[in-house]
């Protein structure tokens, strides 16, 4: 079996002194770029009810209204299987998912086209959208804190929704079961990639693994759902990611890592001594992320943090924009790249 990713996992139960957080926080997005978070980091309800939506959405819309809602170059909307391809350069076949996008609601209600299937849940989806980005603000103003930025709500801030909008993105993620020969020839689920934001959260169900990350070793490590000792916690932890933008952000300091999720092989069963749980289940497959961005207008600058600059000077890489072409960018400008490289059809229009 493929060694588990070491991913550390970070308590934030209160009472925790903040500093110690933050500290634990940047090391691991230091090193790993992932990070678990246990314990009162977030209603549990409102992930619970998120799974509900999601899976009323995927299985009782038709393909008609899915069509009616299909994405847009907003990045808000659906996208069908093999829509999406997020490792262009080596994929033969688009990912093996469809996918629903939500972008920010105004006053509850979401600014795009929404499923009849779930209209009456709109109010609830606006919601649950709140609630998580909330965890990712505290994460962010965290981060602030443990790389001594100044002042440190320098990230934190520019994802507030009354400082502007954003490409900010609820995602709710269907990958069907894979049966036949055809559909795991050549197919992965998500192909490799890492994301485009500041930071993602990401919410999967027990028994439904799959996820790996590359490790610095150029191998793929499973990341469990419910890593050693939270299996019994009343939920999974939630899965935490650094981005690109980041990553970019803060000089290369903060590690975007590569990830993808891949077809099951093998027979699928987690009672094997070989497999992880839930590692090669082949049944239909759901989780929901948040992809989180500044305000679109955010410019991308120099992160006034001493400790960003010294890694920087150490790893011989100064300048603060990462490119090394001294041009900074916006927050869309840096999204409307992204996504133009991984909607290959919806781009030729
Ligand atoms: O479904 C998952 O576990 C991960 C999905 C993912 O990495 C993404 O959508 O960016
Ligand atoms: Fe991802």
């Amino acid at each position: 079996m493929a060694k588990s990713a070491e991913i550390p996992i970070i308590d934030f139960a209160s009472g925790r002194p903040e500093k110690e957080i933050a500290k634990e926080l940047c090391e691991a997005a230091i090193t790993y770029g992932f990070i678990y978070i246990r314990s009162g980091a977030l209603d549990v309800g409102a992930v619970d009810r998120a799974f509900d939506i999601s899976k009323h959405l995927f299985s009782t819309t038709d393909v008609e209204e899915k069509k009616r809602c299909s994405i847009q170059k907003n990045n808000r909307g659906w996208t069908g299987i093999r829509s999406e391809t997020l490792d262009p350069k080596t994929q033969k076949a688009g990912d093996f998912k469809e996918a629903f996008n939500f972008g920010e609601f105004v006053d509850g209600k979401a600014q795009q086209p929404v499923p009849n299937s779930i209209a009456d849940r709109e109010g609830e989806i606006s919601d649950i959208f709140d609630k998580f980005r909330a965890l990712a603000v505290r994460i962010l103003y965290l981060l602030g804190v443990g790389l001594e930025v100044n002042p440190p709500d320098f990230f934190s801030s520019t994802h507030l929704k009354e400082n502007g909008s954003s490409g900010t993105t609820l995602r709710f993620l269907h990958y069907p079961s894979v049966d036949s020969a055809e559909e795991t020839t050549d197919a992965i689920r998500a192909g490799a990639h890492t994301d485009y934001g500041s930071v993602t959260l990401l919410f999967r169900l027990k028994g439904q693994a799959g996820l790996q990350i590359l490790t610095p070793s150029s191998t793929w490590a499973p990341v469990p759902v419910c890593p050693p000792t939270t299996e019994s916690d009343p939920s999974p932890p939630v899965l935490v990611n650094i981005g690109d933008m980041l990553s970019y952000w803060t000089n290369g300091l903060l590690k975007s890592t590569t990830h993808r999720v891949a077809v099951p092989t093998g027979d699928g069963d987690a009672a094997a001594s070989d497999v992880l749980e839930g590692e090669g289940f082949k049944g239909g497959r759901y989780s929901i992320a948040l992809f989180c961005h500044p305000a679109g207008k955010t410019r991308l600058e120099p992160v006034p943090s001493e400790v960003v600059q010294r890694a920087g000077e150490k790893a011989g890489t100064v300048e603060a924009t990462g490119t090394g072409e001294g041009k900074v960018l916006t927050a869309d400008e840096h999204l409307a790249t992204r996504l133009k490289a991984s909607y290959i059809d919806l781009y030729k229009k």
